[in-house]
């Protein structure tokens, strides 16, 4: 079964579109077939921080009518893919936000999860991507402020019929001035799923156009991030033994028999 997931935020610059990239490779590299889609067709961050800017057919070339979904999916880093939203701004103009859930339906027939990285905020864009996705994961920041934002963002969720999947707080200093794991977790009446410290390995990497998972694996913050990979994909993808594949070809075979004989 297909999983879709839409990583939102309250406000901008929490570190939606850093965790959703990281969260793709490290998910891709335990071994499940990862689509990440960058809906915020607005900012397109998503490319920088996978280093793969510039390609030319876009999800906004999508949501205009003018190509293929099949044509705007890459090979990402790790062996994730991902659908790039493009930064022409006559391609903005152009693109129909309404068409997302169509798009995103032919992108789950290839894929085991689907990862969307939504435009921050409550605009119209971001809730067509909240209200696609069966389950939001919600990036805040342990900062009031960004807290409440993030309420407002699950509230709609919930309204939407998304499933709060959890909660990741990212960039926690050592600093000891933070809201703690618990209060924020009654604030927004949801699990917190991932602790995510701030990290000078982050910005290092997202200025080399490579994930931290891959460039800094040891770091703290890529640790954390494959932490949270393992929580929501429950570890790696159980590879199907050899012997249960052979009885499944032996019982599609026994069953084309069983229909010629029937004939
Ligand atoms: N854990 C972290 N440690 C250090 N820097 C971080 C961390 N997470 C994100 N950043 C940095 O914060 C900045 C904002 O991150 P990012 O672009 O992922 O935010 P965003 O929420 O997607 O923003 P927007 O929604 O406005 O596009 C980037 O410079 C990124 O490198």
């Amino acid at each position: 079964m297909v999983r879709t997931i839409t990583v939102a935020s309250g406000k901008g610059g929490t570190g939606k579109t850093t965790i959703t990239a990281n969260l793709g490779v490290a998910l891709a590299q335990l071994g499940h077939d990862v689509t990440i889609v960058d809906a915020d067709i607005t900012m397109a961050n998503l490319e920088l921080i996978l280093g793969m800017e510039g390609l030319p057919v876009t999800l906004q070339n999508v949501l205009a009518g003018e190509a293929r979904i099949d044509e705007a999916i890459y090979v990402g880093p790790g062996g994730v893919k991902v659908v790039p939203a493009g930064v022409s701004l006559e391609g903005l103009r152009k693109a129909n936000p309404e068409k997302l859930e169509d798009v995103l339906t032919q992108i789950m027939e290839s894929t085991d999860i689907l990862l969307l990285d939504a435009p921050a905020g409550l605009e119209r864009s971001a809730v067509i991507a909240i209200a696609a996705a069966q389950e939001l994961l919600l990036v805040v920041n342990p900062e009031i402020s960004s807290i409440t934002d993030g309420l407002k963002t699950k509230i709609v969720a919930e309204r939407l019929g998304t499933k709060v999947l959890g909660v990741v707080v990212n960039r926690i200093t050592t600093l000891g001035i933070e809201m703690a794991k618990n209060e924020i977790e009654a604030i927004l009446e949801a699990k917190v799923i991932g602790l995510i410290p701030e990290d000078p390995e982050v910005r290092r990497a997202a200025a080399y156009g490579k994930p931290v998972v891959l460039r800094s694996p040891n770091s703290p913050a890529a640790r954390a991030i494959v932490e949270l990979a393992n929580y929501i994909a429950g570890g790696a993808k159980k590879k199907v033994p050899a012997e249960v594949k052979e009885k499944k070809k032996e019982g599609a075979l026994a069953k084309m028999l069983r229909i010629f004989r029937r004939r």
